[in-house]
């Protein structure tokens, strides 16, 4: 029977996962019933309370993890093992110390297929490809730096070129600003935005901060307290291209607020609330 592929970029359905099969006996799920689609190109952020699976998901949406019941596709193919065409960048930027910022940022390129085949031949096209992207999140003229001379802020600029390098078609950020401060923080929203805006890889964000999911989704989903279920989901219809201005206005803020009280819901009960 001929089936029609999946018109989603990221497609769950009915996803579950335990960690191990002694939890799976004892029906103690890390995630469970997740049914989400993703359209291609979307920005979504998930937010929750500690421990409810928000890594948990990132490993299923990688192929880190196998579910233990349900079907999960990216781009129209079954999930069977680690996913080339996705780039990650987490919480602490990770960039090997005795590398250059841009020997960093070619990293993926000397580990990933079909690039790493070709990585002697094309090293100065790729390295131009490199240098090209530090330019474009302001580490123009740090290339050549070690890490330990580069900010905080700078060495998470690095660690999203590096995630980036190798265009892939989808991005997963775990917590990526989580450890900057306020302002530099926000300086990073608006640079992610910008190479999203240029380039429409889809987004997969998880982070604690509202204000930066309202600010950057197209889509934030609430998860729930452990086992993670996805409880609410909300279109952001904010307007494109959004400056930073937005943040201070009413409507925002009504948003940051509403999904405020999704999150003080789920962290008392636990429970479902209302989509
Ligand atoms: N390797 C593992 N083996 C068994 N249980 C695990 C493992 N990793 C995570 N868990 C459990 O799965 C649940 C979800 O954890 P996960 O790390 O996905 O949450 P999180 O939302 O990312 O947390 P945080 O916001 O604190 O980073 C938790 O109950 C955790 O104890």
């Amino acid at each position: 029977m001929h089936k029609e592929p999946s018109p989603w970029f990221v497609d769950f359905s009915d996803v579950w996962l335990a960690y191990n099969h002694e939890l799976l006996v004892e029906n103690q799920f890390a995630v469970e019933a997740i049914d989400l689609k993703v359209r291609q190109g979307e920005f979504i952020a998930i937010v929750g309370p500690s421990g409810c699976g928000k890594s948990t998901f990132m490993k299923l949406a990688t192929g880190l993890k196998m579910p233990s019941m349900g079907k999960i596709l990216i781009d129209q193919q079954p999930v069977t093992g680690p996913l080339k065409i996705s780039g990650m960048a987490f919480q602490a930027p990770s960039l090997l110390p005795w590398r250059t910022t841009v020997d960093n940022v070619l990293l993926p390129l000397e580990i990933v297929e079909p690039y790493r085949s070709h990585f002697k031949a094309k090293r100065k096209e790729y390295e131009e490809r490199a240098r090209q992207l530090l330019q474009k999140v302001g580490l123009g003229g740090y290339e050549d730096k070690f890490p330990w001379q580069l900010s905080g802020g700078m060495q998470q600029r690095a660690s999203i070129c590096r995630a980036l390098i190798h265009e892939p078609k989808m991005l997963l950020l775990d917590e990526p600003f989580g450890a900057l401060d306020a302002f530099t923080r926000e300086e990073l929203w608006c640079i992610l935005r910008d190479l999203w805006t240029e380039q429409k890889f889809n987004v997969i964000l998880v982070t604690h901060d509202l204000r930066e999911s309202v600010f950057l989704a197209d889509t934030v989903y609430v998860m729930s307290k452990s086992p993670g279920r996805f409880v609410v989901r909300r279109e952001i219809d904010l307007p494109r291209p959004r400056d930073l201005e937005i943040t201070y206005t009413q409507e925002f803020g009504d948003i940051v607020h509403e999904l405020r009280g999704h999150i003080g819901a789920v962290r008392q009960t636990g429970a479902s609330v209302v989509p």
